[in-house]
C-alpha cells in the first residue's frame, strides 16, 4: 500500500483476483475514484468514480467454484462493487465485481475504504417516501417497484414507507398530513398524471408550512428541495423521459439512488385571483386539450387510448378562437429555434440560478404594459411547455430547444390551417426537420401569458345577441365548418384544467428532482471503458 503523502489519505493500491486472474485495484480518494487494470496484455482497464457506486458487499465466493479449488489454498475473502454502467440509449443498469484475496484484514480494508468513499456522497438519499399508483399506465406500477426497484433500493441500504394509493388525490392529500422533513426525497411511481399529483402535494404543502397564499397569482414562492423521484409506470411518461432521456425504472432508481438533481421550472396557473393548477411539461388547449378530453373516456383501453383519440381529433380538426397575451423572455440566453438543447449541466440552466432570487426582489413590481403582445386569433393548438416534453411517441418533443431549468416558457401557437398542413406539422414531431418552420406556426419564449376564448370575451363584454350565446350550441354562420361550437379544455401535464381564462407564470427552478437532464451522446461513448473491461472477463 502506498504512503499518506503529506497528510492525505493515501491512496489504496492492491493486486486482486478478478476471475482467476490478478489485477492492480487502486482507489484514489482525491479524485474519489475506484480502477482495475490489468498489468498483463491486452491490458483491460476500467474507472468507476464513487458518485456512481451503488454498494459494497462482503462476498461469499467460496459456493461459486464448483470444481473444488478452494480447498486446496488458503479460503478466499472477497468483496463486491456495485456501479452504474452506461448501456444504449440513456439506459443505466447496475453491473457488479467481486475481487477477492486471500488475505481476509486486506478484503476487510477494501470494504472498509469503500464504504467510507460511499458515506463521502453527501447527496445521496437515506430514506424515502414512495407513491405507488397501481392503476397507471399498464398497471404494473406495483410488480414494476417491487420487482425492479425495491432490490435496488434494499442494495443501497435506502430505506422506504410505501404507500400503495387507493384513489385520486390520495397522494397529494398525504404529503399535507406526514411529517415530510424527515425524508430526503419522495419517489412517485406512475406517470405524468401521478407525477403532478405529487408534486401539487409537495409545493402546497410547503407553500402552506411557509405562510404563502397560493391563491396569490404574485406571490414569492419558495423552492422546494426535497427531491422527487419519477419511476415511470405510465402511459406517456413525459417528464421523466424528457429529464433522463429514457423511460425505464432502473435508470431512474439509479439516478435516485446516486443522489442527481435536477431543477425544475414550475408554471403556476391562476383565473381570478383563484389558483389553478402547478404544470412542468404541456399545458396545451385545442388539440392536446381535447385528446385529452377525448382519452379520460377510454382509460380502459389502456395506453393506446390516447393514439385512438389522437386519430379522432385530429380528424375532428377543430379550432378555437382567443385572445393570447404574452411577456416576452427578454434577457434569456437561448431561444426556441436553436439548434442546441438542454443536456446534463446545461449552461443556460446554470446561468439562470439567479433568477429565483431575482424573482423574489422583483416580487410586486408590474412590467411595463408596453411588453406585453397580444395575439388574437383562431387556433388548432396553444401549447405553453416548460420543458421540451420529449416522449417515447416524440424523442425531440414539442418545443425541441425547451431548458429544463431556465425560467422560461416556450409558447408554440400553431394557428387555423389545413388538416394536410396540420398533419405535416405533427410528424415533424417525429422527424429531423423544424416543427416551427411552418407559416401557421408561431413560437415564443416567455415568462408569462394570459388567454381568453372568444366565447368568455363575447359574454364578459355583454352581448346580448342570441346567436351568441347559443355558440355552445350550434354555428349558423359555417354549418360545414371545423370552428368548435363549445370551448377546449387544458391538458395540464395530463390532467384536465376546465377553464376559458388562465394567467400562467413561471417561476424558475422551484422544484428538484432526482434526474441529471439527458446526457450528451451517453449512447455511443464508452466513457469509463468499461466494455474493454468487459470483453476479457
Ligand atoms: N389508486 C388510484 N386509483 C385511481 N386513480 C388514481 C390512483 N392513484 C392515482 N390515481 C390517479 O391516476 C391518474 C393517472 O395516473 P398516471 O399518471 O400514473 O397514469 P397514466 O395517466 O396512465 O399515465 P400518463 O399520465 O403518463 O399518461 C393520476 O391523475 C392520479 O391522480
Ligand atoms: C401522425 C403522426 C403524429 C405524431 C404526433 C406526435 C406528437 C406527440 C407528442 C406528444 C407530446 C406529449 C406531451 C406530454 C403530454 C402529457 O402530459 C400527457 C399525459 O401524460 N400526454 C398526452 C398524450 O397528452
Ligand atoms: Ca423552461
Amino acid at each position: 500500500m502506498e504512503q499518506p503523502a503529506g497528510g492525505r489519505r493515501p491512496r489504496l493500491v492492491s493486486s486482486l483476483a478478478l476471475g482467476q486472474r490478478a489485477w492492480e485495484v487502486t482507489l484514489e480518494w482525491e479524485r474519489g475514484l475506484l480502477s482495475w487494470r490489468d498489468p498483463q496484455p491486452p491490458r483491460g482497464n476500467c474507472f468507476v468514480p464513487a458518485s456512481e457506486i451503488i454498494a459494497v458487499e462482503e462476498t461469499e465466493i467460496e459456493k461459486q467454484c464448483s470444481s473444488g479449488k478452494w480447498q486446496k489454498m488458503a479460503k478466499p475473502h472477497a468483496f463486491t462493487v456495485y456501479y452504474v454502467k452506461r448501456a444504449q440509449k440513456h439506459r443505466w443498469q447496475c453491473n457488479e465485481v467481486t475481487f477477492w484475496c486471500v488475505d481476509e484484514q486486506l478484503c476487510n480494508q477494501w470494504i472498509q475504504a469503500l464504504k467510507e468513499l460511499l458515506e463521502l456522497q453527501k447527496s445521496r438519499p437515506k430514506q424515502l417516501l414512495v407513491y405507488i399508483n397501481p392503476y397507471g399506465g399498464k398497471q404494473q406500477g406495483k410488480r414494476i417497484y417491487e420487482q425492479k426497484v425495491a432490490p435496488l433500493f434494499s442494495l443501497a441500504s435506502i430505506s422506504t414507507d410505501v404507500v400503495i394509493t387507493e384513489h385520486a388525490n390520495h397522494a397529494k392529500d398525504n404529503l399535507f398530513e406526514v411529517n415530510i422533513y424527515k425524508y430526503d426525497g419522495i419517489v412517485c411511481v406512475g406517470g405524468d398524471g401521478m407525477f403532478s399529483e405529487v408534486m401539487h402535494g409537495l409545493i402546497g404543502r410547503i407553500q402552506k408550512d411557509s405562510g404563502i397564499d397560493q391563491n396569490n397569482p404574485k406571490a414569492p414562492l419558495v423552492q422546494c428541495n426535497i427531491r422527487i423521484g419519477i419511476i415511470p409506470a405510465g402511459s406517456t411518461d413525459c417528464v421523466c423521459y424528457a429529464t433522463v432521456g429514457v423511460t425505464d425504472p432502473v435508470t431512474s432508481a439509479l439516478h435516485i439512488i446516486v443522489g442527481d438533481s435536477q431543477p425544475l421550472d414550475v408554471s403556476s396557473i391562476h383565473h381570478n385571483n383563484t389558483f389553478l393548477k402547478y404544470s412542468v411539461s404541456l399545458l396545451g388547449y385545442g388539440f392536446y386539450g381535447d385528446i385529452l378530453k377525448d382519452s379520460e373516456k377510454k382509460r380502459w383501453m389502456g395506453t393506446i387510448r390516447y393514439d385512438f383519440s389522437g386519430f379522432k381529433t385530429f380528424l375532428s380538426h377543430h379550432y378555437y378562437e382567443g385572445t393570447v397575451s404574452f411577456l416576452p423572455a427578454k434577457h434569456t440566453l437561448g431561444s426556441p429555434r436553436d439548434k442546441k438543447r438542454c443536456r446534463t449541466g446545461c449552461y443556460i440552466c446554470r446561468q439562470s440560478k439567479q433568477q429565483p432570487e431575482e424573482q423574489q426582489k422583483n416580487y410586486g413590481l408590474e412590467h411595463n404594459g408596453d411588453d406585453w403582445k397580444v395575439i388574437k386569433g383562431k387556433f388548432l393548438a396553444i401549447n405553453a411547455v416548460n420543458m421540451s416534453c420529449a416522449c417515447p411517441r416524440s424523442p425531440k418533443g414539442l418545443s425541441p430547444a425547451a431548458h429544463l431549468a431556465d425560467g422560461s416558457i416556450d409558447l408554440i401557437l400553431v394557428r387555423k390551417c389545413s388538416r394536410f398542413n396540420f398533419l405535416r406539422y405533427l410528424v415533424r414531431h417525429t422527424n429531423q426537420d423544424d416543427q416551427f418552420d411552418f407559416t401557421f406556426v408561431e413560437v415564443y419564449r416567455i415568462k408569462k401569458f394570459q388567454f381568453t376564448s372568444k366565447h368568455l370575451e363575447d359574454s364578459d363584454s355583454g352581448v346580448k345577441d342570441v346567436g351568441k350565446k347559443r355558440f355552445g350550441q350550434f354555428c349558423r354562420d359555417h354549418p360545414a365548418c371545423c370552428c368548435n361550437l363549445s370551448n377546449s379544455i387544458w391538458n395540464c401535464d395530463g390532467e384536465t384544467l376546465d377553464s376559458s381564462a388562465i394567467e400562467v407564470r413561471v417561476h424558475c427552478q422551484l422544484m428538484k428532482l432526482f434526474a441529471r437532464g439527458i446526457e450528451e451522446n451517453s449512447n455511443d461513448e464508452a466513457i469509463y471503458n468499461q466494455s474493454t473491461v468487459e470483453q476479457l472477463l
